[in-house]
């Protein structure tokens, strides 16, 4: 480039933020993984895995996109499921574009209606993403999109399989040309900013689900009580898992601590891939009475408590 071409002329950046919004196990989260091309949030076949919201920063070109994974838009039954559901449509209304993501196979089912009719409220540009196209044949695709299109003015329609990649690149190259012109929010370098405490909590839940398997299903919240960085160059990570009943306390530790130390062990494992250091991880059980009606378990998640 000439020295009396400033680079920032040449190629003003841009940034911005992008909601997404499906059904839960549509796919948001392998979809944010394979736009950042790096694990930032946990992906479970179970559905409702994703409690807070945790962005996932991609640059493409000259552009910064910042990913707002939203928690599974579903009818709100219990409290946490209410502010989950408050947080992800405010994220909505917040960003800068709407993604909203379709299961190729599920189609414009029950859940998916009741997310459009909500999107009309939503003023911001808005891109279809049918994902999972691997498990439908082309023309049902065709006619999946074209129905939506017909309920919906979506900017642009795509067709990805989040999962093997397939069509992601297409469109992270058009988020990038959507965002608005601006500085970067975020150092260049940054996937997450997930704070590394909440990630590691994430990481050991996803453990307990894997571990646990249909056991012990949502009742269960994990929280990094410590973090401290040792001499030596490793880290001393202490977590507490709070579960609802003395019952479901004696699964997670299982016979002997069994269970509770095959969780460590692969919590620890991810943990210290993720900080690139060695980890020594510490797992309390507790059992905390109705953590679900609880405003300091939601403050720390990153959520509002709901006042009803
Ligand atoms: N066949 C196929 N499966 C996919 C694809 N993308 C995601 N999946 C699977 O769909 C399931 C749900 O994916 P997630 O990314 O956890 O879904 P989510 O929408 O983030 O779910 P919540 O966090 O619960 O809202 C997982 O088993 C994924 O492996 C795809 O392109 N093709």
């Amino acid at each position: 480039m000439p020295d009396n071409m400033p680079e920032e002329q040449a190629h003003p950046t841009r940034c911005g933020f992008v909601a997404l919004i499906g059904a839960p196990n549509v796919g948001k989260s392998t979809l944010v993984n394979a736009l950042v091309g790096s694990k930032v949030t946990i992906v479970s076949r179970k559905v409702q895995t994703t409690r807070a919201l945790i962005r996932g920063i991609v640059v493409e070109g000259n552009a910064q996109i910042v990913l707002v994974d939203t928690p599974g838009i579903f009818t709100p039954k219990r409290r946490l499921d209410r502010a989950m559901v408050s947080t992800a449509w405010s994220g909505a209304h917040d960003a800068d574009m709407v993604c909203v993501l379709l299961d190729a196979r599920a189609g414009l089912d029950e859940e998916a209606e009741a997310i459009f009719t909500k999107l009309e409220a939503v003023k911001h540009p808005k891109f279809l993403v049918i994902n999972k196209i691997d498990l439908v044949a082309r023309e049902k695709l065709l006619a999946l999109a074209q129905r939506a299109n017909e309920r919906i003015a979506f900017r642009e329609t795509f067709m990805v399989a989040a999962l093997s990649g397939d069509g992601v690149d297409d469109l992270r190259r058009a988020l990038a040309a959507a965002m608005p012109e601006g500085p970067y929010l975020y150092p260049e370098d940054q996937m997450s900013d997930a704070p590394l405490r909440h990630l590691a909590a994430e990481i050991t839940r996803e453990k307990i689900y894997r571990n646990l398997h249909q056991e012990l299903p949502y009742q269960s919240t994990v929280e990094t009580e410590s973090w401290k960085e040792m001499r030596n160059g490793s880290v001393r990570i202490e977590q507490t898992i709070f579960v609802e009943r003395d019952s479901q306390r004696k699964i997670v530790l299982g016979k002997g601590g069994a269970t509770i130390k095959a969780i460590g062990a692969d919590a620890r494992k991810e943990i210290a891939e993720i900080v690139g250091q060695p980890v020594h991880l510490f797992l309390f059980v507790k059992v905390r009475d109705n953590w679900g009606d609880d405003p300091e378990r939601y403050r720390e998640m990153g959520l509002e408590f709901p006042k009803e």
